[in-house]
């Protein structure tokens, strides 16, 4: 492995070489969608960034060596709000429970979102747990808190509620860079009564008998809190990664990454999951295991914007991915999961992206010129990796795919090179779909060439042969049965 991976770390704020704990084991965690919503395009960069680090990683490290969740996180206030806009007669009459058309909003969610994902190239991480299958997981961190003095109960306007108190850390706010003493004076946070201090966030928060939860006790100075309630939503995060990065992979781990017990090597997520989000899972998790890291390297993508401002669902200034793909809301047309993918990519990920139409043609008028080709078994080229392990410069790295993509005309090498770089970067040009434009082309060529043959310029006709065949298309010559004339189909090459 001469390949060095350098990556930006928000923690540091500086590019340094990655170092797994493990590299038999390199792990990462990226958080998910809250599915109350379709995901719109600016969920999608983060899917997509993280992907091309998954795929990347892969590479360098093995396929087999990369274990990489990403959560969905199907408990939330948002959600319950959804399920009642969206079922609110039924639950009315008594026809549904809260609990059913909340399980109808993040199934349909989810479901939607794993198939958009899928349109957009994506791997599947090794694991997606559902925050509702981990909620033991979150009670067992949070009693912990409660013994080793980090966490507190109180009784708030709606009831009970667990909250972390972030005067108990003392290095609370590094990744953020914001003291909790800048934070009290700024008064960000709304002053509640029952904190004992302003930036302390919610845990466990009690429900009311109509609203979902989970029974749950916690001991809190000597005494029993039977509390039945939901979890915040920072803890379903600390949960998740320790699960699936921790405690079901630690007896794999090498004796260097078991002397680092609860760590793990990247997170990622957005830009607007630094603060608090981010934030609060490092206190979370670095109290709870009595840590001083929880990931060693955070990552975090630069935001999609509309006329200048972050796409997001509560703005309502989105287009959902389902939207840009299957209708033809934006710029009257569908856009394949590829156009959007190599979209993506064509910016850095930590640059902001303004999202047009003139984007989308930019990237699908650079795959127009890519031969359609099988990945191949030829490794990925130099001038592409090197690139991407540069903190993922994406830029650079479709600049040289589309360079062999040129060369491969001419050179077989560089095609097989250019065939396994662009999928490394999950941006192969399908073989199954044929624009319309593209197919009337093609048959306007081999009309042509039909015609060269009858006139016997054989080196015309050669020439327009392999033309088509650099861009993946095989030609078929056969007889027609009945008058015996040269027929030509054509396919692409698979
Ligand atoms: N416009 C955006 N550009 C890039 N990443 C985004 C954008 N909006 C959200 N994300 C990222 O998408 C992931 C899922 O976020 P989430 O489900 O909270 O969506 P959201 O659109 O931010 O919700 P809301 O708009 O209600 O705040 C997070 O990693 C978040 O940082
Ligand atoms: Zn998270």
């Amino acid at each position: 492995m001469s390949l060095t991976l350098k990556l930006y770390n928000t923690l540091t704020r500086e590019k340094a070489e990655f170092q797994p704990l493990d590299p038999q084991n390199v792990r990462m965690y990226v958080c998910g969608p809250t599915v109350y919503d379709f995901a719109h395009i600016g969920n999608a960069r983060p899917v997509i960034v993280f992907d091309v680090l998954f795929r990347l990683l892969r590479h360098v490290y093995g396929a087999d060596h990369v274990t990489y969740a990403r959560n969905i996180t199907d408990v939330d206030d948002k959600i319950n709000a959804r399920a009642l806009r969206d079922f609110g007669p039924k639950i009315a009459d008594g026809s549904m429970s809260l609990n059913e058309a909340i399980r109808a909003v993040t199934g349909k969610t989810e479901s939607q979102f794993q198939t958009d994902v899928k349109a957009l190239g994506c791997l599947e991480p090794t694991h997606q747990p559902r925050a509702t299958d981990n909620i033991a997981e979150m009670i067992a961190i949070i009693q912990r808190l409660l013994t080793q003095g980090h966490a507190y109960v109180a009784k708030g306007s709606e009831g009970y509620e667990v909250l972390f108190a972030t005067a108990s850390m003392a290095d609370y706010g590094q990744l953020s860079k914001r003291r909790l003493e800048d934070q009290q004076a700024g008064a960000r946070v709304a002053v509640e009564a029952h904190k004992m201090n302003p930036g302390d966030f919610v845990l466990w928060k009690q429900s009311a008998d109509t609203e979902p939860g989970w029974a749950a006790d916690f001991l809190f100075e000597g005494k029993n809190f039977a509390i039945y309630g939901r979890p915040g939503w920072h803890i379903e995060c600390s949960a998740m990664s320790n699960r699936y990065l921790w405690e079901e992979i630690k007896d794999r781990l090498s004796p260097k990454a078991k002397a680092h017990p609860h760590q793990f090597d990247i997170h990622g997520g957005g830009l607007d999951l630094i603060f608090p989000h981010h934030e609060n899972e490092i206190a979370q998790s670095c109290c709870a295991y009595d840590t001083d890291v929880m990931a060693n390297v955070w990552m975090h993508n630069g935001f999609v914007q509309v006329e200048g401002r972050k796409m997001s669902k509560s703005d309502g200034n989105f287009v959902t991915i389902n939207e840009l793909l299957e209708t033809k809301t934006f710029g009257g047309r569908k856009w394949p999961g590829e156009v959007l993918r190599l979209a993506m990519l064509m910016t850095h990920y930590r640059e902001p992206i303004d999202f047009s139409v003139k984007r989308l043609e930019e990237a699908e008028r650079l795959l127009a010129k890519w031969p359609v080709v099988e990945p191949g078994n030829a490794a990925p080229c130099e001038t592409v990796l090197e690139p991407l392990a540069d903190d993922l410069n994406t830029v650079a790295a479709v600049q040289a795919i589309h360079a062999l993509a040129q060369a491969s005309h001419h050179d077989a090498d560089a095609k097989a090179r250019f065939a396994a770089s662009a999928n490394l970067l999950g941006l192969l040009p399908k073989a199954t779909e044929v624009d319309e434009a593209i197919a009337a082309g093609v048959d306007a060529l081999v009309q042509m060439r039909l015609e060269m043959l009858k006139a016997k310029n054989f080196a015309e006709a050669d020439k327009i042969r392999d033309s088509l065949s650099a861009q993946g298309i095989q030609l078929k010559d056969g007889k027609d049965k009945e008058t015996g004339e040269r027929v030509t189909t054509w396919e692409l090459k698979r």
